[in-house]
């Protein structure tokens, strides 16, 4: 058996993402499962180094999952041959710095999204991993979730006929920590360290609209701050400063247009916490996360409006539920396995630093679009 032992820093691995997604549900899941397998001679075996500010952490964090190196260390772990892959889920603000470092030592970049804050750096950052002749990419998880991979293989078969619109509902209710444990960060909600909803979620919209329904056109967004004041980890208040829900409308090229509501202020009556509806001539679909269910043409019901009698049609009977196609595992596993290919095989990898930098710039214009209270057309990334 060939083991192709590949050397991974993972940078901000003690933070929520980095632990649960990446160390845990993805990194340590390969290793358990034996590695990435090839061919039946073949194997991609990760060895992480797990890499932050608290060594007290990172040994908490290495003992929990069996994990044996660990560093305060970047700049030595950069040094290191053997070390091949640079990954970087620290704060979003910290993510140039981390990822120029891995960059000027030629370590193959793999990073959360989003990429950086503005869409210069993240296109500045997408251009200098390539021409240091770099492989790349950016968490785009989103596209493997099952229910939208249901989504695109509806898509795929032509099932709606042409697609007219899809409405995103996303959200929950983020308590506010003043009697209950925080669910999520407190710099989520400071605009001062590159928190705020429309810069954490637009940037995942991108990717979902283009790769399932076509290119952006336009857009318009507008933000709110609904809660101003939240309280930290130390459970000192604090004033919100940045946007915690957003509605977003974007227009295609293709004249499908998209609505997507994105807030940490509703609570949830529906399937799921992001839940897609598309509706086409010929059918519709709602996906969750890990559901699909669709109603084709000839399963529509004749609807009437009459608010005067209670309705003889159960609208939510009229459904069926996408069948699975098999297993499906975590979303982050699957693309750091196709991460790990591209760097050993040179298989293709799409979902490049490039790609995420167009999800920067998306978030950028909904912001530039709530601000001037217009839309805005979205231009091509160079
Ligand atoms: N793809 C997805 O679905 C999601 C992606 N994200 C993205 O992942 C990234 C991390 O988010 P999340 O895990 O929620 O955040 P956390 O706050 O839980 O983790 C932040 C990480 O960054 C480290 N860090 C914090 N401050 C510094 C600093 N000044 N210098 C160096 N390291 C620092 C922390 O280290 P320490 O432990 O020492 O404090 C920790 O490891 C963000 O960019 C976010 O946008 C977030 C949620 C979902
Ligand atoms: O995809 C995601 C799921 O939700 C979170 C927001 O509540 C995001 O931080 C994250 O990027």
């Amino acid at each position: 058996m060939k083991t192709h032992k590949i050397g991974i820093i993972m940078n901000g691995v003690t933070g929520r993402m980095g632990t649960n997604q990446h160390l845990i549900r993805s990194i340590k899941a390969i290793i358990d499962q034996g590695g990435v397998k090839l061919s039946d001679d073949e194997v991609i075996m990760p060895d992480p180094v797990l890499v932050g500010r608290s060594e007290a952490k990172l040994k908490a964090l290495a003992a929990r999952v069996g994990v044996t190196r660990v560093s305060t260390n970047l700049d030595a772990e950069l040094a290191k041959p053997d070390n091949q892959i640079y990954f970087d889920s620290t704060l979003t603000g910290q993510r140039p710095m981390g990822v120029r470092k891995a960059i000027a030592a030629k370590k193959h970049i793999y990073c959360e999204k989003p990429t950086a804050t503005t869409s210069k750096e993240a296109l500045a950052l997408a251009d200098e991993v390539v021409a240091a002749g770099l492989k790349n990419g950016v968490v785009q998880d989103k596209l493997w979730l099952p229910g939208l991979v249901k989504l695109k293989w509806l898509i795929d078969q032509g099932f709606f006929g042409k697609i007219l619109s899809v409405r995103g509902e996303f959200g929950y209710w983020v308590f506010t920590g003043e009697h209950e444990k925080l669910q999520r960060p407190s710099w989520n909600y400071r605009k001062e360290d590159d928190g705020g909803i429309i810069v954490d979620m637009v940037c995942h919209w991108q990717y979902v609209i283009q790769n399932l329904f076509g290119d952006i056109k336009s857009l318009t967004c507008l933000g709110a701050t609904h809660i101003p004041q939240r309280w930290d980890e130390a459970g000192k208040p604090y004033k919100c400063t940045a946007d915690d829900s957003a509605y977003a409308t974007f227009e295609l090229k293709n004249g499908v247009i998209c609505h997507f509501n994105s807030s940490w202020d509703v609570r949830v009556d529906r399937d799921d916490l992001l839940t897609l509806q598309v509706d086409g001539t010929h059918g519709s679909a709602v996906a969750g996360l890990r559901d699909c269910k669709a109603q084709a043409l000839a399963a529509t019901p004749r609807c009437v409006w009459n608010p005067d009698i209670d309705s003889s049609i159960k609208y939510k009977d009229g459904w069926v539920r996408v069948p699975d196609q098999g297993f499906y595992d975590n979303a982050f596993k699957i693309q750091w396995e196709l991460f790990l290919k591209h760097v050993v095989t040179g298989s293709a990898f799409p979902w490049s630093l490039h790609e995420g930098a167009k999800g920067v710039q998306l978030a950028e214009v909904a912001l530039d679009s709530w601000a001037q209270r217009r839309w805005l057309d979205v231009p091509a990334l160079k």
